[in-house]
């Protein structure tokens, strides 16, 4: 095999996708293909040729994404596959080597973020684990709220057709999104091609998309997207199902009021929840948290691109001052000591000893804030040089709330 790894023109965008397709044993009609295209970043696709033959490609979407003390730019890495005939022969390496240089030398972003297919990918090219998600499976007839749950009567529930929803969904999602580290803004295109397209494809087998936001005078304050499925039991027992695709508040009343018209949906006995976040108030708001019946996964995976930079980007939960020795095989040149400073927002090199040793992957997994350092290092990878050193920083990493991406890009 002759690799070459480099960005794709505009006529090469069918053969990428079909390398995509393939690697991801999907067979998409038209419109989704041209969805796909409709967001996709033409400048920012590489892909790998074996002589003539395109046998993989990475894409970047190009993200403003809130991280402890407010909006960056960060790179969204999507799309990326190789060919079945192709695999396991150093094609992903090479791409994801070439993205990463990429990034450096364009010097836009100094920070990464994706979703993985599967967890064991990504760790080996300094991606960390940054942000997990709960699935919950609640049973609608045991999802009663304490009796603290807060009301107000100003809220009024509507029925909205998600084609009309959208600056409803805009400008509660807008108002959420600066606060919680990992939501990453939104274009029209998105919302239109990733959000709310609701074809049979689309469907997977449940019905339509639905909306219900909550409002007051002044406007939406919340809104739920899901869909849902009218079935019932061989003696005629309803066993509907709802499945809940996103719902954001800005406020406590208005989180309550649009649980609650998911959860009351007549006919439907469970509600499944998925990619909620892991301090998700609904938590507290049920009766029976037992019965939420929640799984945990994996959400954000993050890259430090260019450390120094990342880590000034950020602001911390605590002071710290300390020389962190970074060791990163893939982009050199983040190997060296360099002392952050967190009340200055600095993160120079320096010849100062290290006070610990870390790979740049543990450093990505706590960037949003949402893992500490400290279970790493009893995890045996982080080196503390200086007692007291791996306490400091740990806790000035650390956010609240915890890091939610809340849909796969
Ligand atoms: C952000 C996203 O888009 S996530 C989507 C990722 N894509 C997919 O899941 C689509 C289906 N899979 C594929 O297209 C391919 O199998 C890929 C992209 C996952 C891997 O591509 P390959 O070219 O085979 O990877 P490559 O040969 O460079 O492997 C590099 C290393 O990763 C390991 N690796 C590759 N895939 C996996 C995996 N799925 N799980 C665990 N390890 C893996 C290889 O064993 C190899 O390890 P080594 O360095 O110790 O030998």
């Amino acid at each position: 095999m002759s690799l070459t790894v480099r960005a794709i023109t505009d006529s090469e965008w069918p053969a990428y996708s079909d390398v995509l397709f393939e690697a991801f044993n999907s067979s998409y009609p038209s419109e989704i293909r041209e969805r796909w295209r409709e967001l996709a970043e033409i400048d920012r696709t590489i892909a790998a040729f074996d002589g003539d033959l395109a046998v993989g490609g990475a894409q970047i979407l190009s993200f403003s994404m809130t991280v402890p003390g407010g909006p960056i730019p960060v790179a969204g890495v999507t799309s990326v596959g190789v060919l079945p005939s192709h695999r396991r022969r150093g094609v992903l390496t090479a791409l994801m080597t070439r993205q990463l240089h990429d990034l450096h030398e364009n010097g836009r972003e100094a920070v990464a973020a994706l979703y993985a297919s599967e967890a064991g990918i990504y760790g080996r090219f300094g991606y960390g684990r940054a942000a997990d998600t709960l699935s919950f499976r609640i049973p609608t007839h045991d999802s009663a709220f304490t009796r603290s749950a807060p009301t107000d009567p100003a809220l009024r529930l509507r029925l909205v057709p998600p084609a009309d929803a959208l600056p409803a969904l805009q400008r509660v999602y807008d108002a959420v999104r600066p606060g919680r580290p990992g939501l990453y803004g939104r274009s029209g295109g998105f919302w239109r091609n990733e959000i709310l397209p609701d074809t049979e494809h689309d469907r997977g087998g449940m019905g339509p998309l639905r909306c219900l936001v909550a409002e007051d005078a002044t406007g939406a304050r919340g809104y739920a997207l899901f869909r849902a499925r009218g079935r019932w039991s061989e003696h005629s027992v309803p066993e509907g199902e709802v499945r809940l695709l996103e719902l954001m508040a800005t406020d406590p009343a208005a989180y309550a009021l649009v649980w609650r018209g998911v959860l009351d949906r007549d006919l439907c006995a469970v509600v499944h929840a998925g990619r909620r976040p892991v301090d998700d108030p609904i938590m507290h708001l049920l009766a029976d948290p037992r019965r939420l019946n929640a799984i945990w996964f994996d959400d954000l995976w993050i890259r430090l691109v260019d450390v120094d930079r990342a880590l000034a980007a950020r602001a911390y939960a605590a002071p710290a001052d300390l020389v962190l020795e970074v060791v990163d095989e893939i982009c050199p040149w983040n190997a060296g000591r360099l002392r952050l400073v967190t009340d200055k927002g600095s993160c120079e090199p320096t010849d100062a000893p290290a006070d610990l040793t870390l790979p740049v992957d543990v450093l990505g997994a706590a960037y949003l804030g949402g893992r500490p350092l400290r279970a790493a290092a009893d995890a045996g990878l982080v080196r503390e040089h200086r007692p007291g050193a791996l306490r400091e920083l740990s806790a000035a990493m650390m956010w609240d709330p915890a890091p939610w991406g809340c849909r796969v890009f």
